[in-house]
């Protein structure tokens, strides 16, 4: 699944990065099979990755919606480095972000002076004895040392403390169908499946390009899911789940329904990790008393054996193939900066920031040195954290929203789609419109004799609405085929009947004509005079007997 060969090109190139769809018989429901493992390097099964988010999925929503998880911070006027491409936007009003502007609502530790005063907070953070993690937690003090250690990070942390970043309110900006696509969204994707290109011959390079391919694609899919389950209806107005769009880009792709299983695997093992050295810390409790508890409660039902990250890069070798790994994320990160759309780069920014924190807990944390586990734990920025418990929710939402699916689609195999066609009169509907239908385009057919105008064009059921209309087809089209279809066969059969009827009430008239004409013929003949014939239009002319 990762054969793509995308070395030494210069331009992104859709066609040769992209997987052709694996449809199976047209539907992934029926086919996979739960009780089989996500991946070789993960001990659960789809079933019990379900289970386990049945289990944390209401915490984690109440975790996420708590001030101190809603809020991230982004630069959204990052200029893009990968290409020169700064002047395209996204003009849709869904794309937009709402930025926070009513600080005076915001609790405490959000307020500019705390999340700007690195100074007074470092100045405080000797003396406490609360760790440095609980202040950066707490009072956005990033970046202490980091500069002289080397480089663990798979994002740019230093991102969140520009000063062109702005704080926005999660919750006030879901994460659904914008409408952005097109080129531009295909070249980002491109570029960053591009990424996925280690140097050839590296020792496991092989799995990490797999581990890579997954992570991205089960991203891609990801936000696919959100966008088809928190759909806009034009017809209603309401945002709502769109089972074709959900099928057309995942659900008919097993492999891409099984990556976001993975990516759950991945990120709750890093979540697991970090469970031991989260215990000493308070969360900012003054704020929000239930913090705390929600983390744990979640984590609790949490695995180790979710994902084996040391069979990624087990061996010495492969060290390189690891600094590749963690370059080439760190541009997936960046690439979000050439996003046009505001809300689309953000939850990008949010859900990248979140896999590359959990990149850094999984391979990063050195399984031999329990100190140098708590240091790495305890450098993570909040905005790290923050990222990383809402890509977790992202991705939790995604397999709440795949279950959902699976039960629309169920209904609509069973016929769902008939029996609502039924229930909601639609088939009456039917027969009075077409009545009503054939009344006016018969006297629309009579005018335009008189008035040789083009009315009897007029479609025929034109304001007939038929149940089911899929978001993503011309429903014009569809209409007038069942317009065309009907008038076809209804005309064909009435032709059929009327020259089946005339047949017989002609039979004995033309058999008489027969008898008569050709007995005249022969005794004509007999006689030895000319006879008179017809042509097609009853003009009379003579035949000379030969
Ligand atoms: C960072 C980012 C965030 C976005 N966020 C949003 C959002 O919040 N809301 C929104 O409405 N749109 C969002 N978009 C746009 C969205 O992802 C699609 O690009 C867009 O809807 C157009 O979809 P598409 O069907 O043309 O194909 P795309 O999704 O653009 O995919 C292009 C091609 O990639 C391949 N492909 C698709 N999915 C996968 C997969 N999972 N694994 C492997 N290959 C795949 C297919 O061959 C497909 O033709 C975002 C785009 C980006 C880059």
């Amino acid at each position: 699944q990762v054969e793509n060969s995308r070395e030494n090109k210069s331009e992104p190139d859709t066609k040769s990065v992209f997987q052709p769809p694996v449809g199976n018989n047209g539907s992934f429901f029926c086919t996979i099979d739960k009780e089989e493992l996500v991946s070789p390097t993960c001990d659960v099964t789809f079933k019990e990755i379900n289970e386990i988010n049945g289990k944390i999925r209401k915490d984690l929503v109440s975790l996420v919606g708590t001030d101190f998880f809603k809020y991230f911070k982004l630069d959204l006027y990052k200029q893009c480095t990968f290409w020169n491409d700064n002047n395209g936007f996204c003009v849709n009003r869904a794309c937009a972000v709402d930025v926070v502007e009513d600080w005076d609502n915001l609790p405490e530790y959000w307020q500019p002076e705390v999340l700007g005063g690195l100074d007074k907070v470092n100045g405080t953070s000797g003396s406490d004895d609360e760790c440095k993690f609980l202040q950066d937690l707490c009072g956005g003090a990033e970046g202490n040392g980091r500069q002289t250690e080397p480089d663990i990070d798979y994002c740019d942390v230093g991102d969140f403390v520009n000063s062109q970043a702005v704080l926005v309110d999660l919750s006030a900006n879901p994460e659904r169908f914008t409408g952005y696509g097109g080129q531009e969204s295909a070249l980002i994707w491109s570029s960053i499946y591009r990424e996925n290109c280690f140097s050839p011959g590296e020792m496991g390079q092989s799995l990490a390009k797999s581990v890579f391919y997954r992570l991205v694609s089960g991203l891609h899919a990801s936000i696919a899911t959100h966008l088809s389950n928190d759909h806009l209806n034009t017809e209603t107005g309401k945002w709502e789940p769109d089972l074709e769009l959900f099928m057309a880009r995942v659900g008919n792709f097993p492999e891409r329904v099984a990556n976001i299983y993975f990516n759950y695997a991945v990120v709750s093992k890093a979540l697991w990790k970090i469970k031991p050295y989260l215990s000493h810390l308070s969360f900012c409790n003054s704020y929000n008393q239930d913090v705390k508890s929600m983390i744990m409660n979640i984590l609790s039902q949490l695995d180790s054996n979710v994902f084996n990250e040391d069979l990624i890069f087990e061996d010495e070798l492969s060290s390189k193939v690891k600094d590749d790994f963690r370059a080439r994320f760190k541009n997936v990160t960046k690439i979000m900066d050439c996003v046009h759309c505001d809300r689309c780069r953000l939850w990008g920014k949010v859900q990248t920031t979140g896999y590359a924190t959990s990149l850094k807990i999984l391979f990063e944390l050195d399984d031999r040195d329990e100190e140098s586990k708590q240091q790495v734990v305890d450098k993570l920025t909040k905005y790290e954290l923050i990222a990383l418990f809402n890509t977790f929710d992202r991705l939790s939402k995604s397999i709440e929203s795949i279950n959902n699916f699976e039960r629309l689609y169920e209904i609509q195999a069973a016929g769902g789609k008939l029996a609502s066609f039924f229930q909601n009169n639609n088939f009456f509907k039917l027969l009075k419109k077409a009545r009503n239908s054939i009344k006016e385009s018969v006297q629309a057919i009579n005018s335009s004799i008189n008035s040789s105008s083009s009315e009897d064009e007029k479609p025929i059921f034109a304001d007939l609405k038929m149940p089911g209309k899929p978001a993503v087809k011309n429903t014009d089209q569809i209409e007038n085929k069942w317009k065309k279809a009907w008038h076809t066969e209804t005309h064909n059969v009435i032709e059929a009947l009327k020259f089946i009827y005339r047949s017989y009430i002609d039979l004995p008239r033309n058999l008489w004509h027969l008898l008569l004409s050709t007995s005249n013929r022969l005794w004509n003949k007999f006689l030895g005079i000319q006879y008179l014939s017809e042509d097609d239009d009853g003009v009379s002319y003579k035949l000379d007997i030969i």
